[in-house]
């Protein structure tokens, strides 16, 4: 049996998130521990994806602190070594893929490993081969340009160029939002067993709630600027006191889903 490690891989401290005037994040904690996958909701324009920004350092913060692996890391300090080796080791997929256009399949897989590592063309070339084959997708896809492959293959091939560089941490963006049913559930199924295959800790914005319950350990809820809640999704699904959230899991979608989802765990 695997032991998990006790310390938090991410902490954020009183963050504070101020846009011409206007606070997005205000007293925001939070603290994420290894090896699993949590989901962050929230209503649309409660500052999710502000949030795993400015983890990633792709967005300055007004105040506060944040702490990737025990370090902190708000310091804007990208030429540090250790911020450095730190970010190296966060990947993101973007909610649109953010694959280039001109590159073949393989290439974009290619591309952070020429970036980032000295090893030789053929050794990466070996190695998004690799991470291609991680995801599930198939040659003979390899040598396409990406306009030239199914959405469900598209995020295919960005989850293998977020894989790499071989990060710790996994921020996925909508990772299913475009797919069809099937889809979405085979790309859930990957998630899930990628992270148990990697050790990842996955940190996911999603509002699909079937991918919620289907792969999330657990739910960060933010609402009023700051994590409103941080709990199992069962927990988060049965409480009560916070109404959206409520609605969220018991409104005339969510209920089907929790229904389904709680007799399965029941029936475990
Ligand atoms: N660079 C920026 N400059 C000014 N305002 C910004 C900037 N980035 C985000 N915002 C604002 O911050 C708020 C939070 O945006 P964010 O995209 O983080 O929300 P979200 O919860 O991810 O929303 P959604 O679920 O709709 O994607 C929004 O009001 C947005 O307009």
């Amino acid at each position: 049996m695997r032991v998990a490690s006790s310390k938090p891989i991410i902490e954020v401290k009183e963050l504070g998130t101020c846009f011409n005037g206007d606070w997005v994040h205000k007293n925001l904690n939070l603290t994420i521990m290894p090896d699993r996958i949590v989901t962050i909701i929230g209503a649309s324009g409660c500052g999710k994806t502000t949030l795993v920004r400015e983890i990633l350092m792709l967005q300055p913060i007004t105040e506060g602190e944040i702490y990737l692996m025990g370090e902190k890391i708000s310091s804007y300090d990208l030429e540090n070594p250790y911020t450095k080796r730190v970010l190296s080791q966060m990947g993101m997929m973007f909610q649109q893929g953010a694959l280039f256009s001109s590159y073949t399949v393989l290439e974009n897989v290619m591309f952070p490993l020429l970036e980032y590592t000295d090893f030789s063309y053929e050794d990466v070339r070996e190695l998004a081969f690799m991470k291609l084959k991680l995801t599930g997708l198939k040659e003979v896809a390899y040598n396409k340009y990406p306009k030239e492959i199914s959405p469900g293959m598209l995020k295919r091939v960005a989850l293998a160029r977020t894989l790499a560089l071989d990060p710790k941490v996994v921020f996925l963006d909508e990772p299913t939002a475009g797919l069809d049913p099937n889809s979405a559930a085979s790309f859930d199924e990957l998630i899930l067993n990628l992270q148990q295959q990697l050790k990842l800790t996955v940190i996911m914005i999603t509002h699909d709630l079937d991918s919620i319950w289907h792969t999330s350990n657990e739910i960060i809820y933010l609402g009023e600027k700051r994590v409103l809640l941080h709990d199992t999704v069962l927990n988060a699904a049965n409480q009560t006191a916070i109404k959206d959230l409520h609605e969220y899991f018991n409104g005339t979608r969510g209920k089907i889903t929790k229904a389904y989802y709680s007799a399965q765990m029941g029936s475990q």
